[in-house]
């Protein structure tokens, strides 16, 4: 995905809303956009969306993108399952894998019981569920989500953490825009600032670095590692050219797969998992060979 030199301004004579933007998202990128209100942060998602066109600039985007606008249209002629399943099929899917994808995400959200409900009728968090529901069941190339968490109940976000790294795990590229500073901190390779219709990269915050008390895993990686990594890993050189990553084990699929997919792709020596504070390599439980790793990703080429 990458934006070259791009402008948008809402009208001929209307004041530029984004200038000479150049942006490159590669496979399992997690994206941060910041900035003040009316800065240009939605306007940005929409030109990758496809939704707006760029006045200046190219706007080139690979494979399919799903989208979770900051506002909601409120009149749509549905019920929650009948959207899910019409979006589902805009996406490109069969009617059979709509239903099952509708029905997976209403489930896994909870409202399965609010199916049949006309989307005017349920309440703003609910909507809201149904709104990041018809982007990820797209399971997209490229998924932008708007401050896709507002109006979400704790579980709901939760879900939504989850589901943002399993797609990137998959190799997705997604971009969202947040006001909380801590929104997916520590998982983001690359944050951005919207301001006078710039972008700016920023240091996107570390969720404190390492894996913290939870289980973790680490993996061993030769050759030049990218700069930031899913889940801000412990880095600890081993001497012989290999670098021991130590991670929290939630974000162990994303690291490998951002590494596997890195260019040139880094070699996975192994992975194992951590029960004891990090130490030189041969300390924690056996290696898991690295052809069991790949198939445990699945799509890994
Ligand atoms: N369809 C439109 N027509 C005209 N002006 C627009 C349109 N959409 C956005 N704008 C203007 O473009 C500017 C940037 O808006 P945008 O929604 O992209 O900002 P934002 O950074 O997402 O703001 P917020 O944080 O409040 O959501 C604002 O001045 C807004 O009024």
């Amino acid at each position: 995905m990458r934006l070259g030199g791009v402008g948008k301004r809402y009208g001929r004579h209307a004041p530029w809303i984004l200038r000479e933007v150049d942006l490159t998202v590669e496979p399992a990128d997690l994206v941060r956009i910041e900035g003040p209100n009316g800065s240009g942060k939605s306007t940005l998602l929409r030109l990758v969306a496809g939704i707006e066109r760029p006045d200046t600039g190219r706007v080139e985007v690979a494979g399919r993108t799903a989208y979770v606008p900051e506002r909601f249209p409120p009149a749509l002629p549905f019920d929650a399952r009948g959207y899910l399943h019409h979006l589902g099929r805009i996406h490109g899917l069969t009617a059979g894998e709509a239903r099952r994808r509708a029905g997976y995400w209403l489930d896994r959200f909870g409202i399965a019981d609010r199916a049949g409900t006309p989307i005017g009728r349920l309440s703003k968090g609910t909507c809201q569920k149904v709104a990041v529901a018809q982007a990820l069941l797209a399971e997209a190339d490229v998924l932008l989500l708007d401050e896709a968490w507002t109006g979400l109940d704790r579980a709901a976000r939760t879900l939504l953490d989850e589901a943002v790294v399993e797609r990137t795990a998959a190799g997705g590229r997604v971009l969202f825009v947040d006001h909380d500073p801590h929104r997916l901190a520590g998982l983001t390779t690359a944050g951005y600032a919207v301001a006078d219709g710039r972008l700016h990269a920023v240091e996107p915050p570390e969720a404190g670095a390492g894996p913290g008390p939870e289980p973790a895993v680490a993996v061993e990686a030769v050759g030049p590692l990218p700069p930031r990594l899913p889940g801000a890993p412990v880095r600890i050189p081993l001497g012989d050219g290999a670098t021991r990553l130590e991670v929290a084990a939630r974000h162990s699929d994303a690291l490998l797969r951002r590494l596997l997919t890195s260019t040139p792709p880094v070699h996975i020596r192994a992975v194992r998992a951590v029960d004891e504070p990090p130490g030189p390599a041969g300390t924690g439980e056996p290696p898991v060979p690295v052809a069991a790793v790949d198939g445990g990703l699945g799509e890994v080429r």
